[in-house]
């Protein structure tokens, strides 16, 4: 695609010469004759400052931001936003989107909730995709995802690619991360969810009002006007989330025990199915959710608002719910004891997160909770103190652990957590942590494995070695069984 074409509208190009563009890249390590490098400024360092690496390595084009110096012969592309212009550029030479794609940002049910959208489509006869912290699935395809909203350039490609496969209806996950560095500007979003705002990622942003200043970017320069902005409403968040979406001129859904468009009623817990009375549209429905914990409530209700707002009837997107599957790792009862013990694999690592799983399992525990947690290193500190604080107020059994220590000193982040959670056994091993929590449980109790939910390595330095709380919670309860 000819430079022309894919900067108009986007900035100003400082020659006459209007290369081919062949490859689109942020970074001049992967350079290759015919790309046209983003020089984006980055955390870490300025991607300006590798022009000439890219030129060296076969760059036809540059493209930066306005006023910066760039060391080049190549023709320059200058905007006012490097990132914004990147991923419309992306989405022009990529082409090809799915017809109905939805997006949904907030610090937890993001993975849910993407999850159970493209269930609620293929229930409802769609070709879906959900695109996430657990990667890409549709019919065609299960790609493992690295990103929770992955890079623009990755992105638009995967967009085409959906679509070639048929999909016309995709639901993604949009991270604060995600929004801030304007990865999903070049996608189409026909409608847009909000779920709750918590203590997360405050190693990037500075405190929890530009933290939600990010995620609003959703609706103040994503969702087109006039488009679905379906908002859980029984956050703290939610009144400023449903003003911003006003302020918009969104078509606000709003939804939960305080949601006008999907209420929910009256809720009553078994021991892992919730049977739910919803108002809609002038009508009750009674609702079974095969699933644990009130949260998942709160995220099929959004589920089933972004589908309504792509044209699924409510009836049907309702009925839907009656057969959802919980993503990966997500209060997944994982395996019973011998002694009747539900041991669940979940993906808290934030303290709502915990908070809420903990609270979850209460009602139908007779006995003990036991929890296996541990916090990633190169993360926001904070949250350590904080889950320690939540594990000992709400478990009775606590077993701190290793979750991804990183570049940082595994021995120092236990002890973080340990210092809020008194009476906590400290096991550095992963593993010999989760055996110990599911031999000690007896009848009645509940075991919750925290924090790595569907991942399958423990990174250590820059090793990721080999491991999954799922096989390892199979293995402890088979050696029980010996
Ligand atoms: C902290 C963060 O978000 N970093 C993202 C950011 O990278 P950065 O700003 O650190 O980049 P940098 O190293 O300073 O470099 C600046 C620029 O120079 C370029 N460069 C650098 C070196 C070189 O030799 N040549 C070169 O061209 C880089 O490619 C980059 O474009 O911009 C990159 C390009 O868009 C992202 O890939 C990268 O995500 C990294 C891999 C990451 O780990 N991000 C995580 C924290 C993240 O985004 N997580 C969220 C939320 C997770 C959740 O809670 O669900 C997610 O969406 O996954
Ligand atoms: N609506 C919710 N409210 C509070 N906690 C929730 C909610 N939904 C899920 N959780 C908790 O957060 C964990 C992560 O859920 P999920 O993966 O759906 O969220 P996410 O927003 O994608 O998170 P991440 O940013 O970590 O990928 C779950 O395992 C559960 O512990
Ligand atoms: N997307 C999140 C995942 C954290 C998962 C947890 N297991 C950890 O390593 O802290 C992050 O990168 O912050
Ligand atoms: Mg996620």
């Amino acid at each position: 695609m000819q430079l022309s074409h894919l900067a108009q509208g986007l900035g100003v190009i400082d020659r006459s010469a209007d290369p081919d563009i062949t490859v689109l890249t942020a970074d001049s390590r992967a350079v290759v004759p015919g790309a046209l490098f983003a020089a984006l400024p980055g955390v870490k360092v300025d991607g300006a400052a590798f022009a000439s690496q890219a030129e060296a390595n076969g760059a036809v084009a540059v493209l930066c931001r306005n006023g910066v110096s760039i060391a080049t012969s190549l023709p320059v592309v200058r905007c006012d936003d490097a990132r914004h212009a990147l991923a419309v550029m992306a989405a022009r030479f990529f082409g090809r989107q799915p017809e109905h794609i939805v997006a949904v940002t907030g610090t937890a049910g993001k993975t849910s909730i993407a999850t159970f959208t493209r269930q609620i489509w293929e229930k409802t006869g769609q070709v879906a995709a959900s695109i996430g912290t657990i990667g890409v699935v549709s019919r065609k395809r299960i790609v493992e995802g690295t990103l929770t909203t992955p890079d623009p350039v990755a992105l638009a490609q995967l967009m085409a690619q959906l679509a070639e496969d048929g999909v016309t209806h995709a639901a993604m996950e949009a991270s604060s991360h995600g929004l801030d560095q304007r990865r999903l500007e070049g996608v189409r979003i026909e409608a847009a969810a909000f779920t709750n705002l918590g203590h997360d990622h405050f190693d990037y942003h500075p405190d929890p009002e530009s933290y939600f200043q990010a995620k609003m970017r959703l609706f103040t320069t994503l969702l087109p006007k006039g488009g679905a902005a379906v908002i859980n409403a029984d956050d703290v968040w939610s009144g400023r989330a449903i003003d911003v979406a006003t302020k918009m001129s969104a078509r606000v859904m709003t939804t939960g025990r305080k949601g006008t468009f999907l209420t929910l009623k009256r809720l009553e817990h078994e021991r892992s199915r919730q049977i739910a009375e919803i108002a809609a549209e002038g009508r009750i429905y009674r609702i079974a959710l095969p699933l644990a914990g009130s949260f998942q409530m709160s995220n099929a209700l959004v589920s089933a608002g972004l589908a309504i707002a792509t044209g699924v009837p409510v009836v049907d997107a309702l009925a839907a719910l009656e057969s959802l599957e919980g993503a990966a790792g997500r209060l997944e009862l994982t395996g019973t004891t011998p002694a009747g013990v539900p041991v669940f694999v979940d993906y808290a690592h934030k303290p709502e997160a915990l908070e809420n799983v903990l609270s979850s399992v209460r009602p139908f525990t007779t006995g003990k909770i036991l929890v296996v947690v541990g916090c990633g290193g190169d993360r926001d500190r904070a949250k350590r103190p904080m889950m320690g604080e939540i594990a000992s107020r709400l478990a009775d059994a606590v077993f701190v652990t290793d979750d991804n220590p990183r570049s940082e000193d595994a021995a120092s982040i236990r002890a973080a957590i340990m210092a809020a959670a008194p009476g906590a056994r400290e096991i550095a091993d992963r593993r010999e942590a989760i055996r110990q929590a599911i031999r000690t449980a007896i009848s009645g109790d509940t075991v919750v494995i925290a924090g790595k939910g569907h991942e399958t390595g423990q990174k250590i330095g820059d090793i990721v070695h080999p491991f999954s709380d799922h096989e390892e919670v199979r293995s402890a309860i088979a050696e029980l069984q010996k």
